[in-house]
């Protein structure tokens, strides 16, 4: 199964438990939104989700195993961290066919990942020159290179502008009516209003919250925003120290 699994995942830094002992399920073929204000434990929870952190107790999976051991991880997982994460001197096609090579995946992916973000007319200029948004498609693209079904954005609409934005909305929707898992994290709710089928919401690195956006609004005339500002009112977890 494609889903993605944190069973009493937890993790700390120093005297920060950055994440408190989380479970929940990612399912396919909706978009979940991954909403906390900053430092709740986002960002930590992906890694961990990834294998780029080990958690101190508690297990994420992919399917029903940890990422590091997928024999294919491509194949299985895209994910866009962090977009600036790119060697500026080299080429958007050459990024993508060093990462398309060492993971052994088709050289002909490249060019229809460049394709499907839009970059294909600027393949050959260097990433050190492209804009926060091109530099995000490029980020998109190498997370799409292994055609993944599971995949992972952590605040990947952060600094867009809003045809960016919506670009990026109508992408994850599109995926998850592929029957892809979308896991889409962000510290404001109005940015996944029209986007997020599903929400787990954390604070503090504990569970508020894992519930449809149907049952969240329960047939109300309220925003989204408004239903989790609700939602988080009495709880203590969400608040900032
Ligand atoms: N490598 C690290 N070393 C020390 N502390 C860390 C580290 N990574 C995260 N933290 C701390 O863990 C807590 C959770 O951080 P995290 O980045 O996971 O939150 P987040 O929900 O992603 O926040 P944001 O919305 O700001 O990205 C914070 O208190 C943060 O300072």
């Amino acid at each position: 199964m494609d889903t993605i699994e944190c069973r009493g995942l937890r993790k700390r830094y120093g005297s920060t438990t950055a994440v408190d002992g989380l479970t929940f399920t990612v399912a396919p073929g909706r978009v979940t939104g991954f909403v906390g204000p900053n430092g709740a434990g986002k960002s930590t929870t992906m890694r961990m989700i990834l294998g780029l952190d080990a958690p101190d107790d508690g297990a994420a999976l992919i399917g029903d195993r940890p990422y590091r051991s997928l024999r294919d991880p491509l194949r299985r997982v895209g994910a866009l961290l962090d977009a600036g994460a790119l060697h500026p001197g080299r080429r958007a096609r050459d990024h993508l066919r060093w990462l398309a090579q060492s993971n052994g995946l088709p050289r002909h992916r490249v060019d229809e990942v460049l394709d499907l973000v839009g970059l294909a007319g600027v393949a050959k200029r260097r990433a050190g020159g492209f804009s926060l948004g091109m530099r995000q498609r490029l980020g998109i693209a190498a997370a799409l290179l292994g055609d993944p079904p599971v995949l992972l954005f952590d605040e990947p609409v952060n600094g867009l502008d809003p045809e960016g934005v919506r670009w990026i909305r109508g992408l994850l929707r599109g995926f998850a009516a592929e029957g892809r898992t979308v896991l889409v994290s962000s510290h404001l709710m109005a940015e996944l209003a029209d986007t997020a089928d599903h929400l787990v919401v954390i604070g503090r690195g504990r569970l508020i919250a894992d519930t449809s956006v149907r049952d969240l609004l329960g047939g109300r005339r309220v925003s989204l925003e408004e239903a989790y500002f609700e939602l988080t009112a009495a709880a203590t977890e969400y608040h900032a120290r």
